[in-house]
């Protein structure tokens, strides 16, 4: 009251830096991912990308919306629509693949080749493509590989004649009788390929080989295929074809083992993938795959790293081992699509009682009859997936839903080979089922998170007496070891069993259903021990079409 100034409040200092990177970090992501998150924050498990870098990549995929606009070899654009994708119309290139080919192909913007000329020289060059599951990173590498495979085969020809050109001339000058052909010496490229795909599993190893081979019919090159699925003499034979080999796919560990013993067999890669990298950089096998990229250093071109997942254990490890690598990443990477729906089964609550495996049994059952309900007779098969956390887990859970009437078979390490590979081939074979009846029916399972299979709202389960059978429906029960890279588009519904350990498994486990496009449910069974508030949160942040973390 005495102040003979008025007391205006003074100018507001400017802010220091380190406060505005606080803000300017915060202002990238979005306000709503921000206050989603709290479970999720205790693992905090996947690398977060940037809200800035995800619309910048949008803008870049958006340049070009055909295969016809990449300067690939002309038979290799025309083998994407007759052998990779026959069948399908309209055929357009997925986010990762307009991302990569003009990269991988060494056609890229100006501002990024001056970026990609800064970094070292002489070294190889080293990529990361990362995108959600299902979104066609195969053949992102692929066609680019084929592309630089034909383009040295096409090289190497060419010297070869020069060679032979001068040699005729200097015979002839110097009246030279040359020695009869080798009727029997091998090819040059016999047990040496130029391009290796690495992948965890047999079943990947012989998924990727198919697609390989299909190209192969139309582009013309040598691919083979080894894994522990396959006998000794087998894949001696593979490798040291005497017509030789352009394009190998193998399991880290086989080839890694092989080299010991012929390490020729590295000597003249150019182009090395490592699919599924967030598995193949694991503890389990890391040894076999840093054996197989050390040895193939010395002629390697390209290092291409493929996932679905960016692990941030893996970030760093990529920051310390590879800190050149370009990393080719979609702006929907770490999120599940909201066409995939997740609902809640909780089997603590009447009538399961914390019975799980009456819990699966009745949603199986559901999920059963609400296709028949809606296909009648004539219903396609319907194939749904069951996760568990443990291996052991797998035989019990298949052998109580064939006590319910369910056809289900278990699948895991124990299960032999062979097997592996024919129970999963149903589950990955395209069905020719009508879009509008899948459309209707996963549009008329109830979403949210009090999903109830039909019969336990009417607290009585449906899972009948043992002698009845549902009809088309199999059930596949089993590990991680079906989550990862499997093809699985003949799946609509996926049942997590149990609650995922991270938001990783999450992401590749509920990946086998909504692949490529396609409508999806999820239908997660919650029991006394398991935690909730994560449940809710990766359903919410599905909702919200919100990258996990
Ligand atoms: N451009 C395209 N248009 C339509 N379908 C495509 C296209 N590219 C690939 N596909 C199909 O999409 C399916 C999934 O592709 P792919 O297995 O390469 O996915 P992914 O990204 O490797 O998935 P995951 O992370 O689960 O391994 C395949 O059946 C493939 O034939």
């Amino acid at each position: 009251m005495n102040q003979k100034n008025a007391d205006l409040r003074r100018e507001p200092r400017a802010p220091s830096r380190a406060q505005t990177s606080r803000t300017l970090r915060g202002r990238e992501r979005p306000q709503k991912e921000r206050e989603t998150y709290h479970a999720l924050k205790m693992h905090n498990a996947l690398t977060q990308i940037s809200y800035r870098q995800r619309t910048t990549i949008k803008k870049e995929i958006s340049r070009t919306d055909s295969f016809d606009g990449f300067p690939l070899l002309q038979v290799i654009k025309e083998s994407v629509v007759s052998q990779a994708l026959a069948g399908m119309v309209d055929v357009v290139p997925t986010p990762i693949q307009r991302l990569a080919i003009p990269v991988l192909l060494g056609n890229e913007t100006r501002a990024a080749r001056r970026r990609s000329s800064s970094s070292q020289k002489n070294e190889m060059d080293q990529f990361l493509l990362a995108a959600e599951t299902g979104s066609g990173k195969t053949l992102a590498y692929m066609l680019p590989v084929l592309d630089a495979v034909k383009r040295a085969e096409a090289f190497d020809a060419e010297e070869e004649a020069k060679k032979k050109a001068q040699e005729m001339e200097f015979r002839k000058n110097a009246n030279y009788v040359a020695p009869p052909p080798l009727s029997n010496a091998p090819h040059s490229t016999t047990g040496r390929p130029r391009a290796i795909i690495l992948l965890p599993t047999s079943e990947l190893v012989s998924q990727v080989g198919k697609l390989t081979k299909l190209l192969s019919h139309k582009v013309k090159f040598r691919s083979a295929l080894i894994s522990s699925a396959y006998s000794g003499k087998v894949i001696r034979n593979r490798l040291f074809a005497p017509t030789g080999i352009d394009v190998l796919i193998s399991t880290p560990h086989l080839l890694a083992s092989i080299s010991e013993s012929d390490p020729n067999i590295l000597s003249r890669v150019s182009h090395l993938i490592i699919d599924e990298a967030d598995s193949l950089l694991d503890r389990s096998f890391m040894p076999s795959t840093s054996t197989v990229i050390d040895k193939t250093t010395p002629s390697l071109k390209q290092l291409i790293l493929c996932s679905a997942t960016i692990p941030r254990s893996l970030d760093s490890y990529f920051c310390k081992r590879f800190p050149n690598m370009r990393r080719l990443v979609t702006p929907k990477l770490h999120t599940i699509p909201r066409r995939v729906k997740l609902s809640v089964v909780d089997a603590e609550k009447r009538p399961y009682h914390g019975n799980k495996n009456l819990a699966c049994a009745d949603t199986i059952w559901s999920i059963g009859k609400a296709a028949a309900e809606h296909a009648g007779d004539t219903a396609d098969v319907r194939h749904i997936l069951v996760f568990v956390n443990e291996r052991e887990k797998t035989q019990e859970v298949a052998e109580y839903l064939i006590s319910k009437g369910i056809e289900a078979v278990a699948l895991s390490r124990d299960t032999p080979e062979q097997r592996q590979a024919e129970t999963l081939s149903a589950f990955t074979t395209r069905e020719k089922e009508s879009v509008e009846i899948v459309a209707k029916e996963i549009a008329e399972m109830p979403s949210g998170p009090n999903y109830m299979p039909s019969s336990s709202r009417s607290s009585v389960p449906s899972t009948p007496p043992p002698k009845r059978h549902l009809p088309n429906t199999k059930v596949l029960v089993t590990t991680d070891l079906g989550s990862r890279g499997i093809d699985t588009l003949a799946v609509r519904h996926v049942v997590l069993y149990d609650v995922p350990h991270s938001t990783i498994d999450f992401i590749h486990r509920l990946g086998r259903t909504g692949r490529m496009g396609r409508r999806g449910r999820g239908i997660v069974l919650v029991g006394k021990h398991d935690r909730r508030d994560v449940v809710r949160e990766v359903q919410e942040g599905m909702f919200n079409g919100q990258a996990l973390i």
